[in-house]
């Protein structure tokens, strides 16, 4: 039996362990936590990240890293924060044989780095290959079976199908992309603009409002993407637009939640830990604020969840801010 391991134990890394299992790999999914593996190991569900979704007998979970050795098949789904520190440790484990998915969506902070390149940089010259995952899915819905349909990024398009193929079974359609900076690029700025459309819905803006940040979202997304190297048409697919539609319009999304209880006025210091935590733009704003002024590229959303997340500054002034830009020209994927 062909095997995979997915390191990092939270939401995601146990949906697509549960995924691959489904697929016929025998996975070890790995938890930082020797407490917490043992007890997800013993219950077969992980209560403390994924409850009510049962694992399958082909998922192991497991704290001990050094079982990693031998494995072909390595999915990194930790948070961004992680993620360096993680590929630093596994560096014992890889050789060429081995080849990594990475499923984190998010910059690198203070170096405004993407995951594949920190990935590269700590594990490349010992790794086969490596892909980019991402795309609109919500774990508690992949980890149920229910329809998803992702992309897998690669520039080489033989390298992207062979990570592709191990995910390819039923509920997921897996598409290929040779854009990773442009996939990932999506993964990271929808996360922010998953806050504002939280904070636009908590202080009852309406659907009006919601739809206009998708789309001016989707516009500065491009913007900065395509400066970045990425591929315009990119940011009409799932990892962008998709993405950006599921995380502003859906209630799983913790950056959605976030959002909410701050436009519902909960003030920064007072959100819960675990949720500013575990929503990715939080860093993402952080990283994007620097990285985009760096390029000389306009993000007006980006910039003022940045201001709320970061100055304090008080969620109402944010959308007059917005709302009172000198008026333009519509120019969708590379104007103002
Ligand atoms: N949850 C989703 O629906 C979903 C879907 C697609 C992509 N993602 C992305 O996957 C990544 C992980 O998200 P998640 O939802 O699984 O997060 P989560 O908050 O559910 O879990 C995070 C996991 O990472 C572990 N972790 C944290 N710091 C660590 C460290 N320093 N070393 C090792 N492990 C560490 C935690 O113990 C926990 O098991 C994020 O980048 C997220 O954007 C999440
Ligand atoms: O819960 P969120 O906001 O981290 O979103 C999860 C996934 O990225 C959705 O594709």
């Amino acid at each position: 039996m062909a095997k995979a391991a997915v390191m990092g134990a939270g939401a995601w890394g146990t949906a697509l362990a549960i995924h691959l299992a489904r697929c016929g790999f025998e996975v070890l999914l790995w938890d930082r936590d020797q407490e917490r593996a043992a007890a997800a190991q013993q219950a077969r569900e992980n209560e403390a990240y994924l409850p009510g979704v049962p694992l399958p007998d082909g998922v192991t979970v497991s704290a001990d890293l050094s079982r990693v050795a031998g494995v072909p098949s390595l999915v990194l789904a930790v948070p961004s924060a992680a993620l360096r520190e993680v590929a630093g440790a596994l560096k014992p484990y890889v050789d060429g044989g081995t080849w990594a998915a990475c499923a984190t969506k998010g910059l690198e902070e203070g170096s405004g780095k993407l995951m594949h390149e920190v990935l590269v940089e700590v594990l490349g010259d010992r790794l086969g290959g490596w892909a980019i995952l991402s795309g609109p899915s919500f774990a508690d819905e992949v980890g149920r079976g229910l329809p998803t349909a992702i992309t897998v990024a690669q520039p080489d398009a033989q390298r992207a199908e062979k990570v592709a193929a191990w995910f390819r079974c039923d509920p997921l359609r897996v598409y290929t992309s040779d854009d990773p900076v442009g996939v990932e690029l999506g993964g990271a700025v929808k996360n922010v603009i998953a806050i504002a459309a939280g904070i636009a819905d908590g202080m009852g803006l309406g659907y009006n409002a919601r739809a206009a940040l998708i789309t001016r979202g989707l516009a500065e997304m491009s913007r900065l993407g395509v400066a970045m190297g990425g591929h315009a048409e990119t940011f009409a697919g799932l990892t962008g637009l998709g993405d950006l539609v599921l995380t502003c319009t859906g209630p799983l999304s913790r950056n959605h939640q976030l959002g909410e209880v701050l436009g519902q006025g909960t003030p920064v210091d007072r959100v819960s830990p675990a949720l500013w935590r575990r929503a990715e733009g939080v860093r993402a704003a952080r990283a994007l604020h620097g990285k985009a002024a760096g390029l000389g590229v306009d993000m007006p959303i980006t910039e003022q969840v940045y201001r709320v997340l970061c100055e304090g500054e008080d969620p109402r002034r944010a959308v007059r801010s917005l709302m009172q830009r000198t008026p333009k020209a519509e120019r969708p994927l590379d104007g103002e």
